[in-house]
């Protein structure tokens, strides 16, 4: 599974702070298409030894849960991937930030987490990139959204757009939009997942095998995100294709729309960007308190 890189693309230390499914997404995709070498990725965790070990032998990267150790790697980082979740930040960020010198650089992928919040509970004016990948990065096929951080220079934002351009698209866009991308690109995978199992579940009833529903429904919506990229039309005019007139399709459509499925969808991706904000506030008051 895991392939050694002859030339890897990029030399530096990375350590990935928090070792579970959206770290090793990145590490898959970055080992895989021979980015970085295994050598170079350090994958700390709090506590589960298994799941290091697990890391460890799928990709051959280096891997610890010992706070001395950790507290080294994290020192000799040339980039540090912050891949805990938002609850477990506040502590770790302030506990990494004595340990950083100035040109070491920080990729944040933690949902709402503002730059300013994270320079604050570091207590140093870091080089940040602000990041929202998805799971798909770990086929290559993720959609990251990146912002920087002022202290960030050139060769670091090359740095951080590498690393995810590794695994997939990236798009910068202001740290403002970051919750809306969220909404998109960060969860879509999720709602598309969802659509995709009442499908499986709605040919099940129907009578078909789990198997062939799945396949079915798998290049279905394979074959139609596919049409949106290689045919450049628009949704609407493929959805108005596949919709003949008073036909099957239409019924269907027009169930969908009894259920406001349109309305539905910007909702769910409204308060998906709104949860991120309050995320975010969460974490900006945790450092306020700490700061009067
Ligand atoms: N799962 C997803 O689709 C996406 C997740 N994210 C963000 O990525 C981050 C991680 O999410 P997941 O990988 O899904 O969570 P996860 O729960 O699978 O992994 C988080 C890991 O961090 C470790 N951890 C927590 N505190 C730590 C500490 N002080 N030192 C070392 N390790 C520590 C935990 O043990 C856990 O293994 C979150 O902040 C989330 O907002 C961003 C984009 C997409
Ligand atoms: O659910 C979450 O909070 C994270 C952020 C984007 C995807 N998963």
């Amino acid at each position: 599974m895991c392939q050694q890189p002859s030339t890897p693309l990029l030399n530096h230390n990375i350590v990935f702070y928090g070792a579970g499914s959206m770290a090793e997404a990145i590490v898959r995709g970055l080992i895989n298409r021979s980015v970085v070498a295994a050598g170079n990725v350090i994958m700390l965790n709090r506590s589960s030894t298994e799941r290091l070990a697990e890391l460890r032998s799928r990709y051959g990267v280096l891997v610890s849960n010992d706070p001395a150790h950790k507290t080294e790697y994290l020192q000799n980082a040339s980039v540090i991937v912050l891949a805990m979740k938002p609850k477990d930040a506040t502590e770790a960020l302030k506990n990494l930030g004595p340990l950083l010198t100035p040109n070491q650089l920080i990729i944040s992928m933690i949902a709402g987490l503002s730059i300013r919040t994270m320079q604050g509970l570091l207590g140093t004016r870091q080089p940040i990139v602000r990041s929202m990948p998805n799971t798909s990065s770990s086929i290559g096929l993720g959609a990251t959204g990146l912002a920087f951080s002022k202290e960030v220079d050139e060769s670091n934002r090359r740095l951080g757009l590498n690393i995810f351009e590794a695994v997939g698209i990236t798009t910068v866009i202001d740290e403002d939009r970051m919750d809306t991308l969220t909404g998109i690109s960060g969860s879509g995978p999720a709602y598309i997942y969802y659509m995709m199992e009442a499908m499986i579940a709605a040919g099940i009833r129907g009578g078909l095998p789990l198997e062939q529903s799945t396949e079915l429904t798998v290049q279905t919506v394979l074959g139609a995100a596919r049409m949106v990229q290689q045919t450049g039309e628009e949704p609407a005019a493929l959805r108005k294709k596949v919709t003949s007139p008073n036909g099957s399709t239409q019924a269907a459509l027009e169930v969908l729309e009894r259920g406001d499925f349109f309305e539905t969808v910007i909702a769910a991706v409204n308060r998906c960007a709104e949860r991120s904000r309050e995320m975010g506030s969460i974490l900006e008051k945790e450092l306020m308190k700490d700061t009067y």
